[in-house]
């Protein structure tokens, strides 16, 4: 191993596989191959031979094109750059946009067979509102800043900083403010942010923060600009739409003890609290403790709502070891609505949260092998998932939102 490092081979792309590369085979040996797509024949530079199970390989030229490969919707980051000086954060922007669902699709099906051990019935992966290319929704961009202080994304699998003339995954308010090809000497990051509420923000490294406000439908939420917020222009809306639609209404108590876990600034108990109406019960979990005071600024209407700051591993332990009767009664009725960042819940969060009993849990998830082996978890503790949608937050990129009902069964 090593010596192959550097060195270009003419191979056969088979299928897709979870994080936006390809698999090719040579000599019996996966190649994960980058900017290629299934069923071509390209040329490919190995980058990293050093496991033995698997290579890794940039794609340099394509010898038997797709019917799916289209010109790139980010200049900088098409084949026509060397593999090193392509920009990342589009490793899909040379395929047409339903056959980018179409593959994602494939992943969700795939890990949950996998990780998830359960076949799961054709879910395609939803488009939102938008172009008819995938670019100009992106309203948050992070843009990295190197040793002389050059501004712009990272090039794919790399914190090398390159430097574009557009980010035309970002809508157009974002494009208009950003400073590309400016220099910020010192610094090592910049934010854009196009809020919904217009106009745009510049973030240069940790300057202190600034209360926005975002709307979506007709209900405002107050956040802090250097706060999460989901990032696609209409995430916020498909979401609120797609957990209210994922509570099984037969199930649900308003006067639980219902959760809203990796909760934010209050989003998604919103989104539960505006379908059950006023007398619902629900205390939403964040570890951030700015976002919780927004959060509950945000829940004020809803009497019965609340924010709490903590880390949910440790916030449902001490509640599981707290509760009384009638708090165990309350959880055993209560619909858990959680939202974790990409490494999922966890072994130890699904143990606890099986442990209260809930009567339903939707699950939000930005990762769908983090999803499937979470939802294999909480099968074996007797939760059986009876529902699941799947939405193009992140177009040109290999990621999506997936939003799984799961049941006590
Ligand atoms: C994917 S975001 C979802 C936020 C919210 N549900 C929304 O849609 O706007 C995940 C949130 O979980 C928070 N978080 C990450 N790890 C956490 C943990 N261990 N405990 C509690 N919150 C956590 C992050 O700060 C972030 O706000």
């Amino acid at each position: 191993m090593g010596e192959m490092q550097g060195k270009t081979l003419e191979i056969d792309v088979t299928n897709i596989a979870h994080g936006g590369v390809s698999v090719a085979r040579h000599d019996g040996r996966v190649i994960f191959v980058s900017d290629a797509i299934p069923g071509e024949r390209v040329k490919a530079r190995i980058t990293e031979d050093s496991k033995k199970s698997f290579w890794r390989a940039e794609t340099v030229s394509v010898v038997e094109p797709s019917e799916h490969r289209r010109p790139h919707v980010w200049a900088a980051a098409s084949l026509d750059r060397v593999p090193e000086e392509r920009a990342g954060g589009a490793e899909f922007g040379h395929i047409t946009l339903d056959h980018q669902r179409e593959l994602k699709r494939q992943v969700l099906e795939d890990s949950m067979q996998r990780m998830g051990r359960t076949t799961i019935e054709h879910t395609p992966v939803e488009g939102l509102e938008g172009s008819d290319d995938g670019t100009g929704w992106r309203t948050r961009v992070r843009l990295h800043v190197d040793e002389y202080g050059r501004v712009g994304p990272y090039a794919a699998r790399s914190h090398r900083v390159i430097e574009v003339d557009d980010l035309p995954l970002a809508t157009a308010a974002l494009n208009e403010a950003a400073p590309l090809r400016q220099l910020f000497a010192g610094e090592e990051h910049v934010d854009v942010l196009s809020p919904s509420t217009g106009g745009a923000r510049l973030i240069v490294g940790t300057q202190k923060p600034t209360t926005i406000t975002e709307v979506v439908g007709e209900r405002e939420f107050r956040l802090a600009d250097s706060g999460f917020w989901q990032v696609h222009e209409h995430a916020a809306s498909t979401l609120t739409t797609a957990v209210q639609e994922a509570i099984d209404g037969d199930r649900f108590d308003p006067r639980a003890h219902n959760l809203d876990l990796y909760g934010g600034v209050g989003l998604l108990a919103a989104a539960v609290a505006d379908r059950f109406g006023p007398a619902t019960q629900i205390t939403s979990v964040e570890s951030d403790s700015a976002a919780t005071d927004f959060a509950a600024g945000n829940l004020v209407e809803w009497i019965g709502a609340n924010a709490q700051t903590g880390r949910v591993e440790r916030w449902v332990r001490e509640l599981a070891a707290s509760a009384t009767a009638i708090d165990k009664g309350r959880l055993r009725n209560a619909t858990i609505v959680l939202d974790p960042p990409r490494s999922g819940a966890g072994k130890e969060v699904v143990a606890s949260l099986a442990a209260l009993a809930p009567a339903q849990l939707v699950y939000v998830a930005c990762d769908p092998v983090a999803l499937s082996r979470d939802v294999a978890l909480f099968a074996e503790r007797g939760y059986e998932l009876v529902r699941l949608r799947a939405y193009d937050l992140f177009p040109n990129t290999h990621h999506f939102e997936a939003v799984a009902t799961l049941v006590r069964s």
